[in-house]
């Protein structure tokens, strides 16, 4: 949804300062870099120390990076398949530190083992949900389904909450239960948007393959039948266990 909707309003406001950078010769590939190590640093850094207010206005700072980068790309006519990946590759690594960093919060100072497993499973199920996009193209799918929780969601929930529950050091009373309940959400969220894409690729894929069979059901005889775990390129995936 925010993904949907707030993109295009980031775009307008980023877009005179990816051209300043672009100006100043500074590349695509650096901005993603730097603004995931940016974002790595303030996670894991500040979050294992309890101190989510400075911890997520450093992420803040440099997790905009992820919208600046392929703006600069797309303004200076050179996006490309290795952006792309960068750009995918180094969102997971974003991600495992934030969600990593609460997780270690909870697994030491924070004393909570149930909300530190909250925070492994947000990490681990929001990776899996953006694989399910990943993999599913890869084979060939449209994959036509964002869900419920996506990146941008996940990102906006649980920030918007550690900042906050951060205020709990500056005298703020009670605050600190925000982080806790937003961690539940983004979890149970994750699960649903999970689902959600496992059965769109489900449905995609018997889809595509009774198209297939019905189109050609004479030149794939036993000995050209493509395996069940093939690719679209029609390579039988062995490479990728
Ligand atoms: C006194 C109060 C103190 C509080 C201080 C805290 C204030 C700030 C708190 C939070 C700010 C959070 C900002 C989060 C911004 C996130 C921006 C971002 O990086 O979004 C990334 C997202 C996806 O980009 P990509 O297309 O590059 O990534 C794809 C994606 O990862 C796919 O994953 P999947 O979705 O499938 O799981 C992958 O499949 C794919 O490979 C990958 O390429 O970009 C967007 O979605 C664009 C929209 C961004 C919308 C940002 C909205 C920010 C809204 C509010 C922020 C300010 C809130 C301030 C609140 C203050 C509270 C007091
Ligand atoms: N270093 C980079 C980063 C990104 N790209 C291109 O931008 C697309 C992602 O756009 P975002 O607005 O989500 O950042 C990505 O698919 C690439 O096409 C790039 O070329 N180099
Ligand atoms: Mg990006
Ligand atoms: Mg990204």
């Amino acid at each position: 949804m925010l993904n949907k909707y707030a993109r295009a309003f980031f775009t307008r406001v980023l877009t005179p300062f990816a051209a300043l950078l672009l100006r100043l010769g500074v590349s695509p590939d650096a901005v993603t870099l730097i603004g995931t190590a940016g974002v790595m640093a303030g996670a894991l850094v500040f979050f294992p120390m309890g101190e989510f207010f400075w911890g997520t206005i450093v992420i803040t700072v440099f997790v905009f990076s992820d919208l600046v980068d392929g703006n600069m790309a797309r303004q200076a006519g050179i996006s490309s398949r290795w952006g792309a990946f960068l750009d995918s590759t180094l969102d997971r690594v974003a991600d495992g530190a934030i969600f990593g960093g609460f997780a270690l919060w909870y697994a030491g100072r924070g004393d909570d083992d149930i909300l530190c497993a909250v925070a492994i499973f947000c990490l681990a199920s929001g990776q899996v949900v953006s694989y399910t996009k990943a993999r599913g193209e890869s084979i060939g799918l449209p994959v036509a389904v964002n869900g419920l929780v996506e990146r941008a969601e996940r990102l906006v929930i649980s920030l918007v909450a550690a900042g906050l529950a951060g205020l709990h050091k500056f005298g703020v009373p009670g605050i600190d239960v925000l982080l806790p309940i937003a961690l539940w959400i983004v979890a149970v969220g994750s699960l649903v948007t999970l689902i959600q894409r496992v059965v769109t690729v489900r449905r995609e894929s018997a889809e595509a393959d009774a198209a297939e069979a019905a189109a050609a059901p004479a030149a794939q005889g036993p000995a050209g039948a493509l395996r069940p775990d093939a690719d679209a390129s029609g390579r039988d995936g062995e490479g990728d266990r």
